[in-house]
């Protein structure tokens, strides 16, 4: 009997506040994001197979296998670690949308590379992972760091930040944002001013903090690329202190209790699909590998 797979949450993120400081020669941008993890996410299952493949299970996520971001990070830790008789079956079980600017593709990818790291013995370093995740998109590091984070560069720079705790309401209308073609938009603002280190203090971000240096450059943009979404946001900030979470399409606010956040998400328009979820300092998948890590 094969043993119990490997089950693990890959979190999504809150970009609490985000700007972008200008483009690098290769196109692309310098910026300043602060990511929040949430206690909320995709569940990957993992399991060894003996025939050398990748199976990938991902209902919901419309691509051919090669493309999800789930099997291209497995075909690449193979590699690294240099094994190609290693095989794995991996269901996906979504439940953040894809392209709502809450990283859930990127999340996927981070959690198979730890997962399968762990799975198949590789032994590779936390710093070897994160080499790979950068390989994989800008967003995939701080999920295989797994703890909230302060990012610069093109967002794989990460110092890693205590959050003061939140509950968050994220409000997920149903329209798809394509980071590529935002960041390659010439209405986007690319000139915003640093936050300097020294502002980070003790690394301890509280809400006046959060509330001095909120916002997002990319808002302007999407809200007038897609009115659905100025529309959701607009009504949050009747409840809340409302912002875009990354490129989009998803809006939040946060709030100081599970119960503020569920009165709010009880009053929201008919239709509107949304989410609840914490804010965490260390990410759920951290948590439970060493958990398992700890029983077997
Ligand atoms: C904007 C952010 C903020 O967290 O998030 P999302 O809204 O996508 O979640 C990220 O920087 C997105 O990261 P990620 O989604 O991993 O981007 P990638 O796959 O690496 O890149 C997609 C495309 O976005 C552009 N890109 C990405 C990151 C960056 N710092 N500068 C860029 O110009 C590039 O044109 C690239 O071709
Ligand atoms: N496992 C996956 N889950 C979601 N999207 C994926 C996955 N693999 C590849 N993708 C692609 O990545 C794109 C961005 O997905 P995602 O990270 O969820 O959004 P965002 O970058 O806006 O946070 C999707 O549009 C999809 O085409």
């Amino acid at each position: 009997m094969n043993p119990a797979p490997l089950t693990l949450t890959a979190p999504a993120k809150l970009n609490l506040m985000l700007r972008i400081l200008g483009r690098r020669d290769d196109g692309y941008h310098e910026l300043q994001t602060v990511f929040q993890l949430l206690d909320f996410g995709d569940a990957l299952s993992f399991q060894e197979n003996s025939d050398a493949s990748i199976q990938l299970h991902c209902p919901g996520v419309d691509l051919p296998p090669e493309q999800n971001l789930v099997y291209r990070a497995a075909q690449l830790l193979r590699q690294a670690c240099g094994k190609p008789q290693l095989g794995a079956t991996i269901a996906v079980d979504k439940k953040l949308p894809a392209g709502g600017g809450i990283g859930g593709g990127s999340s996927d990818a981070a959690t198979a590379l730890l997962g399968l790291n762990h799975l198949w013995q590789c032994r590779l370093s936390l710093d070897d992972l994160a080499e790979l995740a950068r390989q994989l998109g800008a967003d995939v590091p701080v999920f295989v760091r797994g703890h909230s984070a302060f990012a610069e560069g093109i967002g794989e720079q990460l110092t890693a930040v205590s959050i003061e705790p939140r509950w968050y309401l994220v409000l997920t209308p149903a329209c798809h944002v394509s980071t590529a073609a935002l960041f390659s938009d010439p209405r986007l603002t690319r000139d915003s001013a640093a936050i300097t280190l020294a502002a980070l203090r003790d690394r301890r971000l509280n809400t006046h903090w959060l509330n001095e240096y909120a916002g997002n450059d990319f808002q302007p943009l999407v809200e007038s690329l897609y009115p659905e979404v100025g529309e959701a946001r607009e009504w949050l900030s009747r409840h809340g202190q409302a912002q875009l979470t990354g490129t989009g399409a998803c809006v939040f606010a946060g709030f100081e209790s599970e119960s503020a956040a569920q009165q709010v998400f009880a009053e929201r328009p008919e239709g509107w699909s949304a989410f609840i979820a914490q804010g965490v300092d260390k990410s759920p998948t951290h948590r439970q590998l060493a958990k398992f890590a700890a029983t077997v």
